[in-house]
C-alpha cells in the first residue's frame, strides 16, 4: 500500500509547510487573492519556531545571502545590493480617496515633507506594473505576528506575506511570530495585510548583488490606512521590508489610534530607580539615529541608579480608562539598532545583547569571525583583518579613510537578550509613564533640558523638535532638519489632525497627562567640543526630570519653559560649563521661532492647530520681554 503525501494546494500552487485550510476563513480570502496576484511557485506558512529558523538560516547560508560569524553563537552577517542599504521616504506614500485624509494643505509651493499621497486609481497603475507575478519563482511565506505581547489588550495582529527569507528571520526576531495568532483570528477579527516582495520574480531579469534581491528603481512602500494594508515592493531592507515595524507600528499602528483613541509613537521606554528605590517610567522621541537605543539602555554613571529598558524604538501608549494613567508597551520583541558608534562605552547593553541569535547588516567582519562597525576600534586589536560591508578586505588602522560599514548599517537582536530589560516588558497592560521627553542633535542655542510650562507648550515643544540630520535618512549633509514629534517620515495621516490628536487628550480631565520635557545633548561650545558628556551622564538629566515629576522645586521660568536651578542637576565629577550649556541666546531664539513658525505654516497651512499658533505668539512675547 502506497501513502502517497498529501500536498494542499492553493489553486494549483502547493502547500509546502503549514494548513492552509485550517487558516481562518477570512485570512484564506486575503491569501488566496495574494497566491493569484504573485504567482508564487509554492506556499510556505511560518510558525515561528526555532526549528523553522534553523533550516532558512542553513538555506540562506547555502544561497549565501547569510554568513556565520563564528565568534558568536547563532548570529549571522548579511551584505545588501548596496542600492538598497536604508529607507525610503521618497517612495513611500499613503493612500487615500481624501488626500487631505493623509497629508496637511501645506501652502502654495511649498514641499510637502510630511508624506506622499497618492491617489487609489494613481496607485493602482503603478502596483498593476509591479505586484503581478511578482514572486513568480519564489516561495511565498505566510507570517503570522503580534505587535505586542500575543493577546495583550493592547497588542495588534498582522499577517505579511513576503518571498523575502531574510525578512522572516528579521520578523521572528522583531515581532511575535506564532501559530497562536490564528486563534486570535478565529471570529474574523481585524488585522494589518501586509503584502512585500523584492520585486524579482526569477529567472531574474537583472544580475543579483551580493544574493540580495531587490528593485530599486521600482521600489514603492505604499499604506492604505482605511482597510489598515501596506504594500511594499523591490526593497528587502529594514523599514521598507519589515512591515511590522515603521509601516505598521506606526504608519497605520498610528491611523488606528486616532480612531481609537491612543499614541502609536516613535519613542523608547525605559525606567529610572532611583537611589530611595523610586521606579519611574519615560517614553522618549529623538529622530533616526539620535541615540534612543543607547538612552533606553543607559549604564548610570553616578552611583545608587538602576535603568531598565522596555523598548527602544516604538511606544503604543494609551491613557487607563480606570486609573487616567498613561500605560506604553514596546510592540516590538527586537532592537534594529544602529551599529556604528555602538560600543562597550556608548551602549554596553547592546553589544551583549547582540553576541547570539543575531542578525547583522551592512557591517564589517573580522576574519576571526566577529562583526566590526566604526566605534568599536577599542575592542578590536590594530592590524584586524576586516571585510568590509561592500566585501573590501583590509587592516585595521592602515587606511583611516576606509569603512567596514555603512553609515546605516543595523543590528538586529532579541530584546529579551538585553542584560537589562525590564521584568515588566511584555506586562499585558503596559508601564505607567510619568514623563515624555522630546530630544534631538542641536549643536547650537538649545539648553541641556527644558520642562514645557503644560500640556499645550510640551505639544508645541515636539511640533518644534529639529535635529541635524543622520545615516537613517536619505538627506546628506549636516543640516538642522525639522521632525516634529521626531515622526516626520511616519505618521500615516494628516499630520494637523495628529498634532491636534496630542492636544485633545487635555479635554479629558481623568487623564493624568504626564509632564513634557526637551533634551539636548548635543550642544557644541565655540571650539566645536560638545559641552555634555552625554551617554552615562545623561541620568543626571533623568535624574532632574524625575525630581520635577515629584514636583520639587528645582525648576526657574525662562521664555522656553522651565529650566533645571543652578545646582539642581548632579555634576559631581564633571567639567561643564553650566552657563554655556544651560544659556538661551535670545536672538538665536527669536530667530528659531520665526523659523519655525514659517515651516509649520508652510507644511501645515490652515491644519495647523491654533493652540500651537497661540503657544508660538506666547513664545514671541516672553522672548520679547526685556
Ligand atoms: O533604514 C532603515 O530601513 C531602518 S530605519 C529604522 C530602523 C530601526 C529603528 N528606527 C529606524 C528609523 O529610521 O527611525
Ligand atoms: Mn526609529
Amino acid at each position: 500500500e502506497v501513502h502517497y503525501l498529501t500536498i494542499e494546494k492553493v489553486g494549483n500552487v502547493p502547500v509546502t509547510k503549514g494548513n492552509f485550510q485550517s487558516l481562518p476563513a477570512h485570512v484564506q480570502t486575503w491569501l488566496a487573492q495574494m497566491i493569484q496576484l504573485c504567482t508564487p511557485k509554492a506556499v510556505y506558512i511560518s510558525d515561528g519556531s526555532q526549528e523553522e529558523a534553523t533550516i532558512v538560516t542553513k538555506k540562506l547560508v547555502d544561497y549565501g545571502q547569510l554568513s556565520p560569524l563564528t565568534k558568536y553563537e547563532n548570529c549571522h552577517i548579511c551584505r545588501t545590493d548596496p542600492r538598497d542599504v536604508a529607507r525610503v521616504e521618497s517612495k513611500t506614500f499613503i493612500v487615500t480617496n481624501d488626500k487631505h485624509s493623509s497629508v496637511p494643505h501645506s501652502r502654495e509651493g511649498a514641499k510637502c515633507v510630511l508624506g506622499l499621497w497618492m491617489s487609489p486609481q494613481d496607485i493602482s497603475k503603478e502596483l498593476d506594473t509591479r505586484f503581478p507575478g511578482c514572486m513568480t519563482g519564489r516561495t511565498l511565506m505566510v507570517i503570522p505576528f503580534s505587535m505586542g505581547p500575543v493577546g495583550s489588550p493592547l497588542s495588534k495582529i498582522g499577517v505579511q506575506v513576503t518571498d523575502s527569507y531574510y525578512v522572516l528571520l528579521s520578523m521572528r526576531v522583531m515581532t511575535r511570530v506564532s501559530p497562536d495568532i490564528w486563534r486570535h483570528l478565529a471570529h474574523g477579527e481585524e488585522f494589518v495585510r501586509c503584502l512585500h516582495s523584492v520585486g524579482v520574480p526569477l529567472p531574474a531579469a537583472q544580475p543579483i548583488v551580493n544574493n540580495w534581491p531587490c528593485n530599486p528603481e521600482k521600489t514603492m512602500i505604499v499604506h492604505f490606512p482605511d482597510p489598515r494594508k501596506v504594500m511594499s515592493f523591490g526593497s528587502g531592507y529594514g523599514g521598507n521590508s519589515l512591515l511590522g515595524k515603521k509601516c505598521f507600528a506606526l504608519r497605520i499602528a498610528g491611523r488606528i489610534a486616532k480612531d481609537e483613541g491612543w499614541l502609536a509613537e516613535h519613542m523608547l521606554i525605559m525606567s529610572i530607580t532611583n537611589p530611595k528605590g523610586e521606579e519611574k517610567f519615560i517614553a522618549a522621541a529623538f529622530p533616526s539615529a539620535c541615540g534612543k537605543t543607547n538612552l533606553a539602555m543607559l549604564t548610570p554613571t553616578i552611583p545608587g541608579y538602576t535603568v531598565r529598558c522596555v523598548g527602544d524604538d516604538i511606544a503604543w501608549m494609551r491613557f487607563d480608562k480606570k486609573t487616567g494613567e498613561l500605560r506604553a508597551i514596546n510592540p516590538e520583541a527586537g532592537f534594529f539598532g544602529v551599529a556604528p558608534g555602538t560600543n562597550m562605552k556608548t551602549n554596553p547593553n547592546a553589544i551583549l545583547t547582540c553576541l547570539k541569535n543575531s542578525i547583522f547588516t551592512n557591517v564589517g567582519e573580522t576574519a576571526d569571525g566577529g562583526f566590526y562597525w566604526e566605534g568599536l576600534e577599542e575592542e578590536t586589536p590594530a592590524g584586524t583583518e576586516v571585510t568590509s560591508w561592500t566585501g573590501e578586505k583590509y587592516k585595521l588602522g592602515e587606511d583611516k579613510t576606509k569603512k567596514s560599514s555603512h553609515p546605516n548599517a543595523r543590528f538586529c537582536c532579541p530584546a529579551r537578550q538585553c542584560p537589562i530589560i525590564h521584568s515588566r516588558w511584555e506586562d499585558p497592560a503596559g508601564v505607567p509613564i510619568s514623563a515624555i521627553i522630546f530630544g534631538g542633535r542641536r549643536p547650537e542655542g538649545v539648553p541641556l533640558v527644558i520642562e514645557a510650562f503644560d500640556w499645550k507648550h510640551g505639544v508645541f515643544l515636539a511640533s518644534q523638535l529639529k535635529s541635524e540630520s543622520t545615516a537613517a535618512a536619505e538627506f546628506t549633509g549636516k543640516q538642522i532638519m525639522h521632525d516634529p514629534f521626531a515622526m516626520r517620515p511616519f505618521v500615516g495621516y494628516n499630520f494637523g489632525h495628529y498634532i491636534q490628536h496630542w492636544l485633545d487628550f487635555e479635554k479629558d480631565p481623568d487623564n493624568k497627562l504626564p509632564k513634557i520635557f526637551h533634551v539636548n545633548w548635543f550642544r557644541l561650545d565655540e571650539n566645536n567640543k560638545f559641552l555634555w558628556p552625554g551617554y552615562g551622564d545623561n541620568i543626571r538629566v533623568l535624574d532632574w526630570i524625575i525630581r520635577r515629576v515629584n514636583n520639587e522645586d528645582v525648576a526657574d521660568v525662562s521664555p522656553v519653559g522651565l529650566l533645571p536651578k543652578k545646582g539642581s542637576i548632579n555634576l559631581d565629577g564633571l567639567n561643564v560649563d553650566w552657563d554655556k550649556l544651560i544659556s538661551i541666546p535670545k536672538d538665536y531664539w527669536a530667530s528659531d521661532i520665526d523659523e519655525t513658525l514659517k515651516w509649520l505654516d508652510e507644511q501645515l497651512g490652515d491644519d495647523l492647530p491654533q493652540d500651537i499658533r497661540k503657544e508660538i505668539q506666547k513664545q514671541k512675547d516672553r522672548l520679547s520681554q526685556p
